[in-house]
Protein backbone atom coordinates (compact mmCIF):
# COMPACT_ATOMS: atom_id res chain seq x y z
CA UNK A 1 0.00 0.00 0.00
CA UNK A 2 1.11 3.38 -0.95
CA UNK A 3 -0.56 6.21 0.98
CA UNK A 4 0.54 9.65 0.60
CA UNK A 5 -1.36 13.41 1.79
CA UNK A 6 0.41 16.00 0.43
CA UNK A 7 0.20 20.17 1.21
CA UNK A 8 2.38 22.38 -0.61
CA UNK A 9 2.07 25.96 -1.21
CA UNK A 10 2.93 26.65 -5.00
CA UNK A 11 3.09 29.96 -7.39
CA UNK A 12 0.41 29.72 -9.56
CA UNK A 13 -0.18 32.39 -12.38
CA UNK A 14 -2.91 34.33 -11.01
CA UNK A 15 -1.61 34.10 -7.26
CA UNK A 16 -0.32 31.09 -4.57
CA UNK A 17 -2.57 27.65 -4.73
CA UNK A 18 -2.47 25.06 -2.43
CA UNK A 19 -2.19 22.30 -3.17
CA UNK A 20 -3.08 19.06 -0.95
CA UNK A 21 -4.11 15.87 -2.13
CA UNK A 22 -4.43 12.33 0.49
CA UNK A 23 -4.57 9.03 -1.36
CA UNK A 24 -3.60 5.43 -1.10
CA UNK A 25 -3.11 3.49 -3.72
CA UNK A 26 -2.91 -0.66 -4.06
CA UNK A 27 0.36 -2.01 -4.79
CA UNK A 28 0.16 -3.60 -8.73
CA UNK A 29 -2.44 -0.15 -9.37
CA UNK A 30 -2.06 1.77 -12.57
CA UNK A 31 -3.59 5.38 -11.71
CA UNK A 32 -3.99 8.03 -14.27
CA UNK A 33 -3.32 11.19 -13.02
CA UNK A 34 -5.27 14.27 -15.23
CA UNK A 35 -6.40 18.09 -14.88
CA UNK A 36 -6.23 21.21 -16.32
CA UNK A 37 -2.97 22.92 -16.74
CA UNK A 38 -0.90 24.36 -13.73
CA UNK A 39 -3.64 22.32 -11.60
CA UNK A 40 -0.55 20.65 -9.80
CA UNK A 41 -0.35 17.56 -11.43
CA UNK A 42 3.92 17.75 -12.14
CA UNK A 43 4.29 19.04 -8.39
CA UNK A 44 2.91 15.85 -7.23
CA UNK A 45 5.02 13.48 -9.08
CA UNK A 46 7.97 15.27 -7.94
CA UNK A 47 7.32 15.26 -4.21
CA UNK A 48 6.62 11.68 -4.72
CA UNK A 49 9.92 11.21 -6.02
CA UNK A 50 11.72 13.48 -3.64
CA UNK A 51 12.68 15.99 -5.91
CA UNK A 52 10.03 18.85 -4.36
CA UNK A 53 9.52 19.25 -0.81
CA UNK A 54 6.26 19.19 1.00
CA UNK A 55 5.67 21.82 3.61
CA UNK A 56 3.34 19.11 5.34
CA UNK A 57 2.34 15.63 5.07
CA UNK A 58 3.70 11.84 4.54
CA UNK A 59 4.42 9.49 1.93
CA UNK A 60 4.23 6.13 3.41
CA UNK A 61 5.17 3.02 1.39
CA UNK A 62 4.21 -0.49 2.80
CA UNK A 63 5.58 0.24 6.33
CA UNK A 64 8.59 3.07 5.78
CA UNK A 65 8.07 6.93 5.57
CA UNK A 66 9.44 8.39 2.30
CA UNK A 67 8.62 11.62 3.69
CA UNK A 68 7.02 12.84 7.53
CA UNK A 69 6.93 16.05 7.77
CA UNK A 70 5.94 15.84 11.86
CA UNK A 71 9.33 13.81 12.33
CA UNK A 72 11.37 16.07 9.80
CA UNK A 73 12.39 12.85 7.89
CA UNK A 74 12.77 12.82 3.87
CA UNK A 75 14.39 9.97 2.05
CA UNK A 76 16.78 11.17 -0.57
CA UNK A 77 15.66 10.43 -3.99
CA UNK A 78 18.14 8.00 -4.92
CA UNK A 79 17.25 5.96 -1.67
CA UNK A 80 13.64 5.88 -2.78
CA UNK A 81 12.37 2.68 -5.16
CA UNK A 82 10.74 4.80 -7.95
CA UNK A 83 11.68 4.77 -11.71
CA UNK A 84 10.40 8.27 -13.57
CA UNK A 85 10.03 9.12 -17.30
CA UNK A 86 9.39 12.86 -18.28
CA UNK A 87 8.45 14.18 -21.87
CA UNK A 88 11.73 15.27 -22.22
CA UNK A 89 13.76 11.59 -21.76
CA UNK A 90 16.09 13.49 -19.82
CA UNK A 91 18.55 10.69 -21.03
CA UNK A 92 22.70 12.05 -20.97
CA UNK A 93 22.88 12.71 -24.86
CA UNK A 94 26.83 11.64 -25.82
CA UNK A 95 26.40 8.36 -23.55
CA UNK A 96 25.27 5.41 -25.75
CA UNK A 97 22.38 3.93 -24.69
CA UNK A 98 24.07 0.85 -22.79
CA UNK A 99 25.80 3.58 -20.78
CA UNK A 100 22.68 5.50 -20.15
CA UNK A 101 21.13 2.17 -18.39
CA UNK A 102 24.62 1.06 -16.59
CA UNK A 103 24.66 4.62 -15.15
CA UNK A 104 21.56 3.81 -13.28
CA UNK A 105 22.11 1.04 -11.66
CA UNK A 106 23.21 0.99 -8.31
CA UNK A 107 25.76 -1.49 -6.75
CA UNK A 108 23.14 -4.16 -5.87
CA UNK A 109 21.84 -4.73 -9.27
CA UNK A 110 23.14 -7.28 -11.66
CA UNK A 111 24.62 -5.43 -15.10
CA UNK A 112 22.35 -8.32 -17.10
CA UNK A 113 19.49 -6.52 -15.95
CA UNK A 114 20.34 -3.72 -18.80
CA UNK A 115 20.87 -6.12 -21.40
CA UNK A 116 17.47 -7.88 -20.23
CA UNK A 117 15.66 -4.57 -20.25
CA UNK A 118 17.15 -3.63 -23.66
CA UNK A 119 15.40 -6.93 -25.14
CA UNK A 120 12.38 -6.20 -23.98
CA UNK A 121 12.02 -2.67 -25.37
CA UNK A 122 13.55 -3.93 -28.48
CA UNK A 123 16.59 -1.52 -28.45
CA UNK A 124 19.39 -3.91 -28.28
CA UNK A 125 20.87 -3.30 -31.62
CA UNK A 126 21.26 0.25 -30.67
CA UNK A 127 22.93 -0.79 -27.37
CA UNK A 128 25.88 1.12 -28.56
CA UNK A 129 24.66 3.88 -30.10
CA UNK A 130 24.63 7.29 -29.03
CA UNK A 131 21.45 9.13 -27.84
CA UNK A 132 21.91 11.88 -30.19
CA UNK A 133 21.36 9.66 -32.60
CA UNK A 134 18.17 8.16 -32.19
CA UNK A 135 14.85 8.86 -32.73
CA UNK A 136 11.73 10.21 -30.51
CA UNK A 137 10.12 6.90 -29.86
CA UNK A 138 13.60 5.21 -29.20
CA UNK A 139 14.85 7.63 -26.61
CA UNK A 140 11.72 7.27 -24.89
CA UNK A 141 12.21 3.63 -24.96
CA UNK A 142 15.92 4.00 -23.37
CA UNK A 143 14.07 6.33 -21.17
CA UNK A 144 11.59 3.66 -20.12
CA UNK A 145 14.03 0.81 -19.52
CA UNK A 146 16.55 3.12 -17.98
CA UNK A 147 13.77 4.27 -15.10
CA UNK A 148 13.41 0.05 -14.53
CA UNK A 149 16.83 -1.11 -13.84
CA UNK A 150 16.88 -0.43 -10.30
CA UNK A 151 13.14 -2.39 -10.33
CA UNK A 152 10.78 0.26 -8.84
CA UNK A 153 8.46 0.11 -6.61
CA UNK A 154 6.85 2.99 -8.03
CA UNK A 155 6.90 4.10 -11.94
CA UNK A 156 6.16 7.70 -12.37
CA UNK A 157 5.23 8.83 -15.68
CA UNK A 158 4.97 12.66 -16.63
CA UNK A 159 3.29 12.95 -19.86
CA UNK A 160 6.11 10.46 -21.26
CA UNK A 161 4.41 10.15 -24.56
CA UNK A 162 3.06 13.92 -25.31
CA UNK A 163 5.77 14.31 -27.84
CA UNK A 164 5.10 11.05 -30.01
CA UNK A 165 2.77 10.29 -33.17
CA UNK A 166 -0.14 8.84 -32.59
CA UNK A 167 0.63 5.49 -33.76
CA UNK A 168 3.96 5.38 -31.59
CA UNK A 169 1.90 6.36 -28.76
CA UNK A 170 -0.30 3.28 -29.04
CA UNK A 171 2.54 1.17 -29.12
CA UNK A 172 4.43 2.52 -26.10
CA UNK A 173 1.50 2.41 -24.17
CA UNK A 174 0.86 -1.29 -24.87
CA UNK A 175 4.66 -1.82 -24.29
CA UNK A 176 4.26 0.76 -21.08
CA UNK A 177 1.36 -1.52 -19.89
CA UNK A 178 3.01 -4.68 -20.09
CA UNK A 179 5.76 -3.65 -18.04
CA UNK A 180 3.66 -2.35 -15.55
CA UNK A 181 2.18 -6.36 -15.35
CA UNK A 182 5.64 -7.98 -15.88
CA UNK A 183 7.67 -6.00 -13.22
CA UNK A 184 4.85 -6.04 -11.02
CA UNK A 185 4.58 -1.83 -10.75
CA UNK A 186 2.62 0.66 -8.98
CA UNK A 187 2.50 3.34 -11.87
CA UNK A 188 1.05 6.91 -11.58
CA UNK A 189 0.68 8.11 -15.22
CA UNK A 190 0.46 11.78 -15.86
CA UNK A 191 -1.09 12.44 -19.36
CA UNK A 192 -3.71 15.22 -21.13
CA UNK A 193 -4.95 12.96 -22.69
CA UNK A 194 -8.06 10.88 -21.54
CA UNK A 195 -7.82 8.16 -24.34
CA UNK A 196 -3.84 7.08 -22.89
CA UNK A 197 -5.29 7.31 -19.50
CA UNK A 198 -8.45 5.64 -20.11
CA UNK A 199 -6.82 2.67 -22.22
CA UNK A 200 -4.13 1.89 -19.44
CA UNK A 201 -5.38 3.42 -15.97
CA UNK A 202 -7.24 1.51 -13.48
CA UNK A 203 -8.22 4.40 -11.32
CA UNK A 204 -8.45 7.89 -12.37
CA UNK A 205 -7.31 11.13 -10.33
CA UNK A 206 -8.59 14.17 -11.47
CA UNK A 207 -6.55 17.05 -10.00
CA UNK A 208 -7.88 20.85 -10.11
CA UNK A 209 -6.59 23.55 -8.66
CA UNK A 210 -4.41 21.46 -6.41
CA UNK A 211 -7.38 19.41 -4.90
CA UNK A 212 -8.28 15.90 -6.43
CA UNK A 213 -11.73 16.80 -7.71
CA UNK A 214 -12.96 13.18 -8.94
CA UNK A 215 -11.52 9.91 -8.40
CA UNK A 216 -12.16 6.15 -9.04
CA UNK A 217 -12.78 3.97 -11.88
CA UNK A 218 -12.82 5.20 -15.46
CA UNK A 219 -16.64 5.63 -16.00
CA UNK A 220 -17.31 6.84 -12.57
CA UNK A 221 -14.65 9.72 -13.20
CA UNK A 222 -15.50 10.63 -16.96
CA UNK A 223 -18.78 10.14 -17.13
CA UNK A 224 -21.73 11.41 -14.80
CA UNK A 225 -24.50 9.20 -14.27
CA UNK A 226 -26.55 8.10 -17.46
CA UNK A 227 -29.97 8.80 -16.83
CA UNK A 228 -33.20 7.59 -18.85
CA UNK A 229 -32.57 7.69 -23.10
CA UNK A 230 -29.35 9.52 -22.21
CA UNK A 231 -25.81 8.42 -22.21
CA UNK A 232 -23.02 10.76 -20.83
CA UNK A 233 -19.46 10.30 -22.29
CA UNK A 234 -16.43 12.46 -22.30
CA UNK A 235 -15.20 14.56 -25.16
CA UNK A 236 -11.25 12.92 -25.94
CA UNK A 237 -10.75 14.81 -29.03
CA UNK A 238 -12.16 16.98 -31.74
CA UNK A 239 -11.23 17.43 -35.68
CA UNK A 240 -13.33 19.78 -37.95
CA UNK A 241 -14.28 16.44 -39.33
CA UNK A 242 -14.98 14.18 -36.25
CA UNK A 243 -15.65 13.58 -32.24
CA UNK A 244 -13.73 11.60 -30.03
CA UNK A 245 -15.93 10.54 -27.28
CA UNK A 246 -15.09 7.96 -24.08
CA UNK A 247 -18.35 5.78 -23.30
CA UNK A 248 -17.05 3.49 -19.95
CA UNK A 249 -13.80 2.38 -21.33
CA UNK A 250 -14.51 2.37 -24.64
CA UNK A 251 -13.98 5.35 -27.58
CA UNK A 252 -15.89 6.35 -30.20
CA UNK A 253 -15.10 8.37 -32.88
CA UNK A 254 -18.21 10.10 -34.94
CA UNK A 255 -18.47 12.23 -37.80
CA UNK A 256 -18.72 16.22 -36.43
CA UNK A 257 -21.90 16.14 -38.85
CA UNK A 258 -23.74 13.70 -36.18
CA UNK A 259 -23.37 15.99 -33.82
CA UNK A 260 -25.72 19.01 -33.08
CA UNK A 261 -24.81 22.60 -32.01
CA UNK A 262 -21.60 23.80 -31.05
CA UNK A 263 -18.45 21.50 -30.72
CA UNK A 264 -18.41 20.56 -27.29
CA UNK A 265 -14.46 21.03 -25.48
CA UNK A 266 -11.96 18.45 -25.07
CA UNK A 267 -12.83 17.06 -21.63
CA UNK A 268 -16.56 18.18 -21.00
CA UNK A 269 -19.33 16.19 -20.44
CA UNK A 270 -22.08 15.60 -23.64
CA UNK A 271 -24.81 13.95 -23.93
CA UNK A 272 -25.69 11.15 -26.35
CA UNK A 273 -29.75 11.13 -26.56
CA UNK A 274 -30.76 7.98 -27.73
CA UNK A 275 -34.71 9.00 -27.79
CA UNK A 276 -35.13 8.86 -31.56
CA UNK A 277 -32.09 6.40 -32.00
CA UNK A 278 -33.27 4.43 -34.74
CA UNK A 279 -31.20 1.25 -35.47
CA UNK A 280 -31.75 -0.55 -38.42
CA UNK A 281 -30.22 -3.62 -40.22
CA UNK A 282 -27.97 -3.35 -43.31
CA UNK A 283 -29.73 -4.02 -46.44
N1 LIG B 1 8.73 24.67 -6.83
C1 LIG B 1 7.63 25.39 -6.96
N2 LIG B 1 7.31 26.34 -6.04
C2 LIG B 1 6.19 27.07 -6.16
N3 LIG B 1 5.32 26.95 -7.17
C3 LIG B 1 5.58 26.02 -8.11
C4 LIG B 1 6.72 25.19 -8.05
N4 LIG B 1 6.71 24.35 -9.11
C5 LIG B 1 5.59 24.66 -9.83
N5 LIG B 1 4.91 25.66 -9.24
C6 LIG B 1 3.64 26.25 -9.69
O1 LIG B 1 2.61 25.36 -9.35
C7 LIG B 1 1.57 25.35 -10.34
C8 LIG B 1 1.28 23.92 -10.75
O2 LIG B 1 2.35 23.45 -11.57
P1 LIG B 1 2.44 21.97 -12.09
O3 LIG B 1 3.59 21.90 -13.05
O4 LIG B 1 2.46 21.04 -10.94
O5 LIG B 1 1.04 21.82 -12.86
P2 LIG B 1 0.57 20.73 -13.91
O6 LIG B 1 -0.80 20.35 -13.52
O7 LIG B 1 1.57 19.63 -14.02
O8 LIG B 1 0.55 21.57 -15.24
P3 LIG B 1 0.77 21.12 -16.79
O9 LIG B 1 -0.40 20.25 -17.10
O10 LIG B 1 0.73 22.41 -17.53
O11 LIG B 1 2.09 20.42 -16.87
C9 LIG B 1 2.08 26.21 -11.48
O12 LIG B 1 1.39 27.46 -11.44
C10 LIG B 1 3.56 26.39 -11.20
O13 LIG B 1 4.02 27.65 -11.61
Amino acid sequence: MIEFSLQKKLHAANGNMHLDVHYKLREGAFIGVYGPSGSGKTSLLRMLAGFLTPDAGYIKVGNDYWFQHATGSSMPPQKRSIGFVFQDYALFPNMTVKENLYYALDKQTQPAIADELLALVELEQFAHRKIQTLSGGQKQRVALARALVRKPQLLLLDEPLSALDTDLRERLQSLIYSLHKQFNLTTILVSHDIGEIARMADEILFIKEGKIARHGKTADVFSATNTGNKIAATVIHTTPETLQILIGKDIITIPVTLAQGALPEKGSTVYLDFESLHISPEK
